[in-house]
């Protein structure tokens, strides 16, 4: 039985494809699987049974992915599932900083017991006009999942729209509008663009990208738009920058102490992915990811280990280790099955950074033997049997 905790609460559409061979925990050390949206993980302790983490979402900022990696736990999300729920959003972040909706909205509430709301609207709507943004600049930066797609429909919108992603991938660049100007750096964004959106994971390299210096190059009463992490913007240059009227408005989905209470920001409570729909796909991608790996030892869309697939298993065992990506492993797994004198009938390898990953797929039965003498391997982090 495989024992599934939730973190946080999980679409039960996902949950619903776990058969009878998984029981769900509400003990997180006793679990082998486990399924998060946004729960801090950093602090967490994590047992030796602890096999797999599917975050059913984008950003894995909230889970330690080295710490996991050293304890043979394989780390997944669901690239894309949440993407088109985060774009309208966005699309709703650049009509708001756009048009004073929410002045306007306000005024309506404040002023609903008038009679007369039909005529003085019309005088006091002056207050909230604002601008079109047909025929503005769109600059995005990171043209992942999200990214591609807000750039598709800036465009369509009838927006000059520009991309920026060092590390573009065949996949996105293919879905990529071809009116989009890929440009290769940043600042040439910062320096051209009216509205400014970020679509990237928070590493070292993106925090704080939207900082003093970089606001200085661009146009007086540029909009920021940040849907990816608060940390990807320093927020006292950012009251600054808001205050001289560098920057027209920042709209954020990562409100915290200091940008809830800035004037010039238009801040929702993280919405982007809470939508039925990305729910549901999130969910269903997850725990699709978590029992690939637990019933076949199969790695798709990990953050902190190899792809691997084998497939099912139709030999008669299959062992799958997490080891070091270091000199020599190999031989000295190879060498454990000669001598037991079990034939290995197919075997994939594959390594990512300081990692690795194998599947054994053998002529006979597992044993508890096989696994003791393959986690003695000083290197090796888990050793799991399949069948
Ligand atoms: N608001 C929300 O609810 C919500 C929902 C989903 C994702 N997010 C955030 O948005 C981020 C992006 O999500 P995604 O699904 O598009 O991820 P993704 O992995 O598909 O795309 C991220 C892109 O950023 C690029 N990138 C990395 N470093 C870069 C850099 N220095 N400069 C430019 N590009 C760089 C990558 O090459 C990749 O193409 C996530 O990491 C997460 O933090 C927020
Ligand atoms: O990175 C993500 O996928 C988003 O920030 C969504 O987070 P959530 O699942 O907590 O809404």
């Amino acid at each position: 039985m495989v024992k599934v905790n939730c973190l946080n609460p999980i679409a039960n559409c996902g949950l619903d494809l776990l058969t009878e061979n998984y029981e769900k925990t509400d003990n997180f050390q006793e679990a082998d699987a486990v399924l998060v949206r946004s729960a801090a993980m950093h602090d967490l302790e994590l047992a030796e049974n602890l096999a797999a983490v599917a975050r059913a979402g984008a950003g894995v900022n909230n889970i330690p992915l080295d710490k996991c990696a050293e304890k043979g736990i394989v780390v997944f999300n669901t690239p894309g599932a949440n993407a088109n729920g985060v774009k309208e959003l966005v699309i709703a972040g650049l009509m708001m900083a756009s048009r004073d909706i929410i002045g306007g909205i306000n005024w309506v509430n404040e002023n609903k017991s008038d009679e007369a709301i039909g005529k003085t609207m019309e005088k006091a709507k002056s207050k909230f006009a604002g601008r079109e943004i047909q025929g503005k600049k769109l600059g995005v930066i990171g043209l992942g999942a999200i990214g591609v797609l807000v750039a598709n429909a800036g465009n369509r919108l009838g927006m000059d729209v520009y991309g920026c992603d060092p590390f573009l991938s065949v996949e996105h660049a293919l879905n990529m509008s071809r009116d989009i100007t890929l440009v290769k750096t940043r600042e040439e964004i910062f320096r051209e663009c009216d509205y400014i959106t970020v679509h990237v994971p928070l590493l070292d390299d993106t925090r704080e990208m939207i900082n003093k210096d970089t606001m200085a190059m661009m146009k007086d009463g540029t909009v920021i738009l940040n849907f990816a992490r608060d940390l990807l913007v320093n927020d006292d240059d950012m009251k600054e920058a808001l205050e001289s009227g560098k920057i027209g408005a920042y709209v954020t989905d990562f409100p915290n102490p200091k940008t809830a209470n800035m004037k010039g920001v238009i801040a929702t409570p993280h919405l982007g992915a809470s939508t039925a729909e990305s729910e549901d796909n999130c969910a269903i991608m997850a725990v699709r990811e978590i029992m690939d790996y637990m019933e076949n030892g199969n790695i798709k869309n990990s953050v902190n280990y190899p792809a691997c697939d084998a497939g099912v298993c139709n030999t008669a065992g299959r062992i799958t280790v997490c080891h070091k990506n270091v000199p020599n492993m190999l031989t000295q797994f190879t060498a454990i099955f000669s001598k037991e004198g079990i034939n290995i009938e197919n075997m994939i390898n594959k390594s990512r950074g300081e990692y690795a990953y194998c599947i054994f797929d053998i002529g006979a039965a597992s044993t508890d033997h096989l696994v003791e003498q393959l986690q003695d391997i000083e290197g090796v982090l888990k050793v799991r049997i399949i069948k």
